[in-house]
Formats: structure tokens, sequence, C-alpha cells
């Protein structure tokens, strides 16, 4: 009957277990390999944009910072695609969403990236820039555009629902406290440090909490709420779509609760939502709409941070401080690695080069 799958008459034989163990370590090395390798390319961005601390200008320390991490992506064996990205074709020449990426030959994945998350804080020498990268199987990440994203974000071992960005943020404040066994007196919330705030801080003030401000990077801001020595317990606020999509990949790979609204300024904002396949632009998004599947997340300091160091230059060389992340192993590795410029050429020279 037409539209009716064939079915053959004999069953294909089964895999044998020793067959089908073969194939999931294939499977896990690969992932493990890539891992390792996906560690590589924020390095690049982050060595690369180094260089430019301080130097005040922002452009040119996130163009450091595309350059390396496309250069280093492209020596991936992955059938890679970006859908996280530094913007639409015809306003972002590198990293643009759609843009693929590695060598052709190996696994189709999903790119969400953000070759430098913090560029104003680079060009001012401030704390907290990262290099970051994120990987799923293909349609893991929510296709966000560039708009903003209210959010807000817990650390892992609070029950389910703890968080709701329809609550008040005295009543999730409270839940939170409760949930912990805490005052609301001895949470802090970690918020971006913008005049879109002055609401939201003052309500988190009259509920009792403290405030941890922050000039820019809202990734490790809610990450931060997963690092017991970040000192944050809860992350509330509005900031970028993209960041939030890489927050909530790390999320998955290290605990935690996130909840994530798309806002639009504009109906060409909106338009562009709906060319991204967004069809409920009020949508609530949990932590699995943003990223779902096997997810991995890595990160290299650009400059230092309560999660990373910043990248330490000297004669001869330099040390890079990641972490990468997998949420199916739930394993976080941090790799310090010290690059010898006497043995391998220094990447940002190089690329200079090409
Ligand atoms: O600066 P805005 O417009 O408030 O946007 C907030 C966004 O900017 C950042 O602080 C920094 O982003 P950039 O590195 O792209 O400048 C993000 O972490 C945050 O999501």
């Amino acid at each position: 009957m037409a539209g009716k799958k064939k079915t053959s008459a004999k069953p294909a034989p089964k895999k044998s277990n020793s067959a089908k163990a073969q194939a999931d370590t294939f499977s896990l090395v690969m992932d493990r390999n890539l891992a390792l390798e996906v560690v590589r390319v924020t390095e690049a961005a982050a060595l690369s944009a180094s260089l430019l601390m301080g130097r005040g200008d922002e452009k040119a320390a996130d163009q450091a910072a595309v350059d390396s991490m496309r250069q280093a992506l492209n020596s991936l064996s992955i059938e890679g695609t970006v859908v996280i990205g530094e913007g639409e074709r015809d306003e972002a020449p590198m990293l643009y969403i759609g843009e693929k990426v590695g060598t052709g030959k190996g696994p189709k994945i999903d790119i969400a990236l953000d070759p430098l998350e913090g560029t104003t804080i680079t060009a001012m020498g401030g704390p907290n820039a990262l290099a970051v990268i994120a990987m799923a199987e293909h349609g893991g990440f929510l296709n966000a555009p560039d708009v903003y994203m209210e959010k807000i974000a817990v650390g892992p071992g609070l029950p389910e629902g703890v968080i709701d960005l329809d609550r008040k943020p005295a009543e999730n404040l409270k839940a939170i406290a409760k949930a912990k066994g805490a005052e609301v007196s001895d949470l802090v919330v970690c918020i971006l440090d913008r005049p879109r705030h002055q609401e939201l801080i003052a309500a988190v003030r009259k509920a009792g909490a403290r405030i941890m401000l922050i000039s820019d990077g809202d990734v490790s801001g809610v990450i931060a709420t997963a690092q017991i020595d970040a000192g944050v317990d809860v992350y509330m606020g509005t900031g970028g779509a993209p960041e939030g999509v890489l927050a909530a990949a790390a999320l998955r790979c290290i605990g935690g609760q996130m909840q994530g609204r798309l806002l639009f300024r504009n109906e060409d904002e909106k338009a562009r939502a709906k060319k991204w396949g967004v069809t409920d632009l009020n949508k609530k998004y949990g932590l699995k709409d943003m990223a779902s599947g096997d997810v991995m997340f890595a990160a290299t300091g650009v400059t230092t941070g309560p999660m990373l160091r910043g990248v330490r230059r000297f004669a001869g060389g330099a040390v890079t401080h990641s972490v990468v992340m997998r949420s199916k192993s739930g394993t976080v590795r941090y790799v310090e690695a010290h690059h010898n410029w006497r043995r391998k050429a220094d990447p940002v020279k190089l690329s200079a080069k090409s």
C-alpha cells in the first residue's frame, strides 16, 4: 500500500552483545576525543583575544577570537553547523548562523559559540571574559535569534520547579531559601548591571536578598549558580538569548535549573525569531528546550574570573585554563595547558600570516 513502509520478510539479525558494546565503545571514544579537541578551539580563541586585553578595542578583540576559533574549528573531524554564532550571514562574514565548519568528515554536530563572551570586559581588562563553545547532536539547540532573553537560573540539588519566570522575584527567592534551608537574606542574586534592571534590583533588595552586580558576561553569571565557590545562589535578569542557550548547555552538563523567555523590542526582532522557527513568541523555555540530547560545553578563560583563570603570557609561551563538560557523563574536566612557542608556533602569529 502506498505510503506504508516495506517490512523485510526476515528480521535483520540482532547485533550481538559484543558488537553492540564495540559500537558503544567507539562512540564513547569518539565523543571523549572530541571533548578534548574542543578545548583546543576555545584555547585558540582565548589566546588570540588575550593579546588585546585592556587595549580598548572591542572589535579587534572579538575579531581576533573569531578568526582563531574558526581556524581551529575547521581542523576538527566533524560535519559541523553553526546554529548560535556571530549573527546572520549578511552581518557576520565568519562563524555566521548556518556556516558549515569542520573537515566535513565525522559526526553531524550543531554548534553554539561565542568566541569572546565579554568583548567590553576584554577591551577594559576586566574580569571574567571567556571563549565559549557548546556542541549537540543535530537539532539539539534552540535556534535563538540575537534578541534579549529574560532568564532565571539556579544550581543543582534543588527541587524541580523551585524557580519560575512567572513568579515575582520575592516569591522565587522565598522558594529557593526554603529549599536550601536558609533565609532569603543568605541568598546572593547575580544580576547584570543595566538600567533595565532597576525594578528587579529594587524588588530583590526589598525581599531582603543580597546582590552581585556584574558588568557583562551572563554566561558565567548563570554557571556561577552551580559553583559553590562563586557564592551565587540565583541568576536573574535579561541578557542575550544566544548567551542563554550557551548557559543552558553548561547547566545541562553540571546540573541546575534555568528558564528563559525571548524578549522582543520591535517587529523586526519578532520576524527574525519567526524566521528561525520560533512559533510561540511568549514561550517559557526550560533547560531541555534550549539544549537537548547529549551536550558538550567548553570554555577557556580570557581574563580571570571565579570559574577560570585568564590567559597568562610570558616569554616563549602562555598558560590557558579551560573547562570541558559533557551532559552524558556529567564529567567536568579542568585543563591547564602550557603552550610552548619554541616547540609549537604561537597560533596567534600563525593565523596572522594566513
Ligand atoms: O550589553 P547588553 O545589551 O545588556 O547585553 C547583555 C549581553 O552582553 C554580554 O554581557 C556580553 O556580550 P558580548 O561579549 O557579546 O559583548 C552578555 O554576557 C549578555 O548576555
